[in-house]
Parts: structure tokens; sequence; C-alpha cells
């Protein structure tokens, strides 16, 4: 598509999205909602209630038109998806570019990134991908995968305790739908060799990056990188501040200067962080191509790797976000990461493009 194309494609994203919002779960799944008369495809849930105007009839028309996207907003922690059902097709039903439109807070939809349900590979019964707010893609997304997950049990119109194999650019990720409603994912093995994080800075133990001396806005911050499939940067503190308020950072100055330092070849996701206890973390992130976000699952993941490896906690942590907690085990017999937390619904509607 040329960019000018693109350019007007995106514009009437903007112009022509409308939505509806959820019922309340009550913190269970989220059954179809009952007002659409001729649902387009079999994801009933995605519909909206009937018109009563001649401007609901407009509505009406772009609703059955074939450019309509219909979608469902989710929420896990305040982390914000717009969750696309892309179950019939391998290639996502958005573009990057329309993808950031959509996320824009002012001038679309508004969210942290877009996420397609596609179809499985390699014997995975899904495939996730994500598209940032900016459109960059990432390999992996924590709090995503759990809407995901809560997200398919609805589609499929699932009930109680379910697992599902997810592909991603991080591999396999396993979440288990709980009876409570919670999701608990199975997050993988961290990456802690330097090259594969990846930075470029020196190792410092064995062959991974603890406590690393990083230079920016002339303080000396101590920082440990981890993957979680996808890049984070941990930082407890400096040279200078041995110990960090995290409320008291500016994270959209400090925050991209991290994001986009030199020893990040493919930018990185930043995780500050207060210790409140040995089970007991505290966190801000600064997210790679999102910003400043209310939670990241991947971040909290890496924080309490990274609080292990610095000796400041144990392997088992309830990790504070600005969104919420979430419960944290790194598990030493297999040497996989747990993450345990909420994921729900908050609206359904559709935009034509
Ligand atoms: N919020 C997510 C992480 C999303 C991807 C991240 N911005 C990146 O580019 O790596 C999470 O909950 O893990």
């Amino acid at each position: 598509m040329s960019p000018a194309a693109a350019a007007a494609r995106a514009t009437s994203f903007a112009a022509n999205f409308t939505t509806s919002t959820a019922p309340s779960s009550g913190g269970r799944l989220l059954r179809p909602f009952r007002g659409n008369p001729r649902p387009r495809r079999a994801v009933a849930s995605m519909a909206v209630s009937a018109p009563k105007s001649p401007a609901a009839a407009s509505f009406l028309e772009r609703r059955e038109s074939e450019r309509a996207l219909h979608f469902v907003k989710y929420q896990g922690l305040g982390n914000d998806f717009i969750m696309v059902d892309n179950r019939d097709s391998a290639v996502p039903k958005v573009t990057p570019e329309e993808a950031a439109k959509l996320c824009d807070r002012n001038f679309g939809i508004g969210a942290d990134g877009v996420i397609f349900v596609m179809p499985g590979v390699n014997g995975a019964d899904y495939t996730m991908r994500i598209f940032n707010s900016d459109g960059s893609e990432p390999e992996m997304c924590g709090n995503g995968v759990r809407c995901f997950a809560r997200f398919i049990a609805e589609v499929e119109n699932l009930q109680g305790t379910h697992s599902f194999k997810i592909h991603t650019g991080a591999g396999l990720i396993i979440p288990e739908i709980q009876d409570d409603g919670k999701v608990k994912v199975d997050m993988g093995e961290p990456i802690l060799y330097g090259p594969d994080v990846p930075t470029k800075l020196p190792s410092t133990k064995n062959e991974a990056v603890v406590k690393a001396e990083l230079a920016i806005d002339g303080l000396a911050w101590h920082v440990t990188c981890v993957s979680m499939g996808n890049p984070h940067c941990i930082t407890f503190g400096s040279k200078e501040l041995k110990v960090l308020h995290v409320d008291d950072l500016k994270l959209s100055d400090i925050g991209p200067k991290f994001e986009h330092h030199e020893m990040f070849p493919a930018r990185t996701n930043t995780e500050f962080v207060e210790v409140l206890s040995r089970s007991h973390l505290k966190m801000r992130v600064w997210e790679r191509g999102a910003g400043a976000t209310l939670a990241c699952g991947t971040g909290a993941c890496a924080v309490v790797v990274a609080a292990v490896l610095e000796g400041r906690a144990e392997r088992k942590c309830v990790v504070d976000l600005p969104g919420g907690p979430l419960e944290i085990e790194w598990r030493e017999d297999n040497n996989h990461v747990y993450m345990t937390g909420p994921a729900e619904a908050v609206f359904y509607g559709s935009v034509v493009h």
C-alpha cells in the first residue's frame, strides 16, 4: 500500500468507530451480548445493541459493512488491549499503522496494544501476535496472554478451568484459567545471556548482566538485563541513589533514555523497582513501544528474576504495579517463571476501515 493510501485508510479508522460497554462480568466469563439480531460471524459477543434513531441506523450499516472490524477491549491490571478474533487467518486484520491509530487515546479507541488470536502452528492451539501502541511488534506480552486466554474462553464459549498452548514470538506459552477466573501462566525460562537479551552491556556474573553500570542523566544506574522473550532492563537504584522511591520518578523523562540507549539494540522495556520485603516488590515500568503503562506481566517476571540474581528477594514474590498486584514465582526445579493475575473484558465495539 502506498504511504498516501495507508494514511487515508488509517484516517478512516479514527473517524468510524463505535463501542458498547460490556456488562459487568462479576469476575466470571462474559456471556454474549443479547442485543444483536444477526451476528456476522460466530463471535456473538462482539455485537452491539439495536438501533433506535436514524443516527443509530447508519451505525448499523457500518456495523454490517464488509470493512467492519469487531473487537473486544480487555485489560489486565490496567494494561489494556484491543483483542481481534483472527482465528480464520494467519495475516493480522489490521496493519501496524492502523494499530497505532486504534491505540491512540484521543483519536482512536485507546489501548496499550492490539492482540490477534490466530490459528496455532507446530501443535499449538493458537498463535498470539501483538502490536504495541507505536505499531512495533514485540515477541511476548504477559498481561496480554492472560487477556488472550479469557478472550478464547469467551469466543469458544468455554466455562471453568482451561489451559491452552499458545505459540508466541517467545516460544510456547501456557496460560491456565483458574476457578477464581484469574489466569496462571507458565512464562517459560528467562534468558540471561547478554547478547540474547539483547544488550551490549558486558556480562558481570557468569554469562548474565547483573548490576552492571549504565550512565544516564549523570547517574550510574545499576541494571540487570533479563529477557522473557522480550527485553527488560531492571534497576533497583544507582551508585548515587542507593534506594529508589519509584513514586518520585518522572518516567516520561527517564524512561525513553533507557528505551533508546545504544546498549539495547532492540530497544528495551525498563522496570524501576523498590524492595518492600524479600517477598514483596513495587515497580513502575516504561515499556518499549508503549511508554508508561499501568502494568507489565513480562516485566514483573523479569523483576523477580533480577531480584533473585541480585540477592534481594525470594523466588516467590508479590509484585505491586500501578494497576494492582501480580503473583510471580521463578521455580528452581524447572527454571520456569509463573505469573498469576486477573484479566477481564471492558467493552465491545466495531470500527470501519
Ligand atoms: N505489557 C506487556 C509487554 C508488551 C510488550 C512490550 N511493550 C515490548 O515491546 O516488549 C506485558 O504485560 O508483558
